[in-house]
């Protein structure tokens, strides 16, 4: 198999190919009882394909949230592993969901599980903490280099609890996210057309000015729908940096499952809404 281009180089020809929206596959057990399906192994799966099969050919990235296959165990793992491969294969970019972050060594072993070409879970990118500090991502910013993988860094969450630790001031008198986010302008400096080590912002944060986002790098913005925020909100918290913005949606269009149709056509909306707030080209 020939190397892949890089990850931020594929997920912007994506972007403009598809569009930014990012949909998440968050097989929470509320929804598979919406869905009328068992909280087991078989409901799962059920769940995953039909998203797979809804949206997979058409929007930009699919962001399986871990947690929700992994509570099933070594088979909740396997359908995973099916999902990101059939995800792919119909052409979708596969953020992981997996909000990894340890020290170093331990570090090295979680990036091999998720962005080495070969694993059984590789995935085009994965979201990460820096909550070890921004050095112990080193392995993992490496592995994903050279495997043409990407990360999503945390620097501004959507939860309102992030704030105790993302908005500290250090003794320089910058703030936590605001460091982390340099470090990610410094790690995508001279990529074209992007580069591949993005962070995660809410979109639910309202004005960021105060932040420099302009990392050359991907922006994940979840929060729009379930969370209280909408595409018209984007433009206003990223101001300029919205052109690298990926928004992502999870219970706002899961919630119109199991019916394929309708999945489909929530995808359309927020889709088209984003469009109309953000833009296009
Ligand atoms: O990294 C994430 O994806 C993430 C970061 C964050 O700050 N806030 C956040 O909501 N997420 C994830 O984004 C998804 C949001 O789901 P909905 O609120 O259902 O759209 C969930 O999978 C969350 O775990």
């Amino acid at each position: 198999m020939s190397p892949l281009e890089p990850f931020g180089t594929r997920l912007r020809h994506a972007m403009d190919e598809r569009g930014p929206l990012c949909v998440g596959i968050d097989p929470h057990a509320s929804l598979l009882a919406e869905w009328g399906l068992n909280d087991d192994v078989t409901g799962l799966e059920r769940f995953s394909r039909t998203v797979v099969e809804a949206v997979a050919d058409r929007v930009a990235v699919l962001k399986p949230q871990s947690a929700f296959f992994e509570r099933f165990g070594s088979r909740g793992v396997a359908v995973l592993e099916r999902t990101v491969r059939e995800a792919r294969a119909a052409g979708a970019l596969v953020v992981m969901d997996a909000k990894r972050g340890d020290i170093g060594s331990t570090m090295a072993a979680y990036a091999e599980s998720f962005l080495h070409k070969d694993a059984p879970l590789f995935s085009d990118a994965l979201t990460v903490s820096p909550y070890l500090g921004y050095g112990s991502l080193k392995p993992a910013v490496e592995l994903a280099r050279d495997n043409g993988a990407g990360l999503f860094v945390l620097a501004l969450t959507s939860n309102p609890e992030g704030a105790e630790v993302q908005h500290a001031l250090r003794p320089d008198g910058r703030s936590v996210g605001a460091t982390v986010l340099a470090h990610l302008a410094a790690e995508n400096a001279g990529q074209r057309p992007l580069g591949s080590f993005g962070a995660v912002v809410g979109a639910t944060l309202g004005d960021l000015s105060s932040y420099d986002l302009d990392i050359n790098g991907p922006l994940l913005a979840p929060g729009i729908g379930a969370q209280g925020a909408s595409a018209a909100d984007l433009p206003a918290v990223f101001g300029g940096a919205v052109r690298n913005v990926v928004p992502n949606v999870s219970r706002g269009v899961l919630r119109h499952g199991p019916d394929i149709a309708a999945l489909r056509e929530s995808a359309r909306r927020f889709a088209d809404e984003i469009r109309a707030a953000v833009g296009s080209g």
